[in-house]
């Protein structure tokens, strides 16, 4: 093979000096390439004292000015503007010892080079010192940008970037219930309940916030809509073979595919009954107890149950086993819907657009006109984030390239098509008999004012009532008689 010449790049390195340089340029000239010039890069405040020479290498000192060399954004643009400009020339024989440096100083070679920054046929080499040997080998590193894309969309497929929840809301009601979902997860073994209406981003929640305060990155969700109660068991326990026709062989439930991780019940009063009853017992204790189906023998299985549903919670207990409603109820939060946290409308705007624009021609930023603030402002949000989305989606098909705008008129207009008709179809007074109704509103009212207001005791002094009414009010949501007369309470004695 032909002797090569070529220029080397690298940093000094700090600790062991410059013998780091000398034994990489013997390394390479083992591989028959001869580095007749170092681009040699030291950080300004601690210049050391650099040969002029190694043999017959000319070694060219760059000063960075860096105050911090862990500094991947200041490291990049010292980087990108004192040292590409000067390695445009080198074509075919640039070299780069990615080794000596900080990993922040290693990303910054690496990132460069998978966005192609450096001139064709640039090499990125390795050296490492060899305790068994005494000496320093140098490998290639073969990095190219189809390792990073392939990385990058791997990541995006197991997880992709998912917009959640600012941990700090601005409206009173989502911190409040953020706060509670906080500490609520953190108590481990204990089952979560999370209601809120369809929309509110409540699976999001647990796939994101919750599984990361619990310390599981697991999160096996079952969507319990639409499951009969033959599928459900076998579905959730699993199944021995010939348990039933068609079961050819043994399947393990998703409780133990959870195993490690966490159970999300998504709309858990869908599950059918006799289900409901065998899941008494898993909720009864830590291990999680349970059957497969065909089977003598419990299996147990180390799960976080989390359940989350978009009734009331008055409608929950009426829907669920009155067992398994016991055991799973004790920590419940419920997430706000949007049309009572619009102080949080622009943020989850601008995270719902940004989740879902897709070109490059689409603005990063979202739309923000005092059309657009007064409909958000104005409409129900029946849908919740998914009112967002609709108009999100509406504004980026009405976006005109040319014009670089959106025809925001156009887009309002499809989208109060929709929302006005969910609004007229859902009543903003609840649902059922007067009762029904009544207690539906004297619930909203009390977790309204105290979310307003932060404490029972400043919530009842803005409502000019007591503090046991508004607590009772809650209570009465809850199943108690909404007519008994609250003492106190003036404006019910009437
Ligand atoms: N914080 C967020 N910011 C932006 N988009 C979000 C956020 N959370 C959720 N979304 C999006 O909003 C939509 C509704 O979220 P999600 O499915 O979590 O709500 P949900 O309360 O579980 O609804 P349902 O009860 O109808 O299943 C999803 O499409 C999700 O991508």
């Amino acid at each position: 093979m032909d002797r090569r010449t070529g220029t080397l790049l690298c940093w000094h390195a700090e600790r062991a000096g410059i013998e780091v340089l000398e034994s990489a340029i013997k390394a390479l000239q083992n591989r028959r390439i001869d580095i007749n010039r170092v681009l040699y890069l030291v950080q300004a405040q601690r210049v050391p004292s650099v040969p002029a020479t190694i043999g017959r290498t000319v070694v060219e000192p760059i000063s960075i000015a860096l105050d911090d060399p862990t500094h991947h954004a200041a490291i990049y643009k010292q980087v990108r503007d004192r040292v590409l400009p000067r390695l445009r020339d080198l074509r075919d024989s640039l070299h780069i010892n990615v080794s000596p440096g900080t990993p922040a100083m290693h990303s910054v070679w690496l990132m460069l080079h998978a966005g192609g920054a450096f001139p064709v046929g640039a090499h990125l080499w390795s050296s490492q010192f060899s305790r068994e040997t005494g000496r320093v080998r140098i490998d290639p590193v073969y990095f190219s940008i189809t390792t990073y894309l392939a990385e990058i969309q791997r990541v995006a497929r197991l997880q992709p970037q998912l917009a959640v929840y600012e941990a700090q809301a601005r409206s009173p009601s989502r911190r409040l219930a953020l706060e509670h979902l906080a500490r609520y997860a953190r108590v481990f073994g204990a089952p979560l309940l999370i209601l809120g209406e369809r929309g509110t981003g409540k699976t999001r929640l647990v796939e994101t916030y919750v599984a990361t305060l619990k310390g599981r990155k697991q999160v096996v969700t079952v969507p319990c809509g639409g499951l009969d109660s033959a599928l459900a068991e076998s579905l959730l326990f699993g199944h021995r073979k010939g348990a039933f026709t068609g079961a050819a062989g043994d399947r393990q439930g998703l409780l133990k595919e959870a195993d490690g991780g966490i159970l999300f019940l998504d709309e858990v009063q869908d599950i059918p009954k006799p289900v409901q009853r065998k899941l008494v017992r898993v909720f009864q204790d830590r291990q999680r107890r349970h059957r497969p189906l065909g089977s003598d023998r419990e299996e147990t299985a180390d799960v976080e149950l989390v359940c989350a549903s978009n009734l009331p919670m008055a409608e929950l207990r009426e829907r669920l086993d009155a067992d398994l409603f016991d055991r799973l109820s004790h920590l419940s939060v419920a997430v706000p819907p949007l049309r009572e946290c619009r102080e949080d409308c622009r943020d989850d705007w601008n995270r719902v657009w940004g989740e879902l624009r897709q070109r490059d021609d689409i603005p990063v930023d979202a739309p923000w006109t005092p059309e657009i603030e007064a409909a958000l402002q104005r409409s129900s949000l029946m849908g919740n984030l998914r009112d967002l989305q609709r108009l999100a989606v509406l504004c980026m098909a009405w976006w005109s390239v040319p014009d670089q705008k959106v025809d925001v008129a156009s887009a309002l207009g499809e989208w109060s098509r929709f929302t006005m008709t969910e609004a007229s179809e859902v009543s903003d007074l609840g649902e059922g008999t007067r009762a029904e109704r009544v207690r539906w509103f004297r619930d909203r009212l009390a977790k309204w004012a105290k979310a307003r207001y932060g404490t029972w005791a400043a919530a009842a002094k803005a409502l000019e009532c007591d503090e046991k009414t508004l607590r009772l009010d809650l209570a009465a949501a809850d199943g108690d008689d909404p007519h008994s007369p609250v003492p106190g309470d003036k404006t019910r004695q009437t």
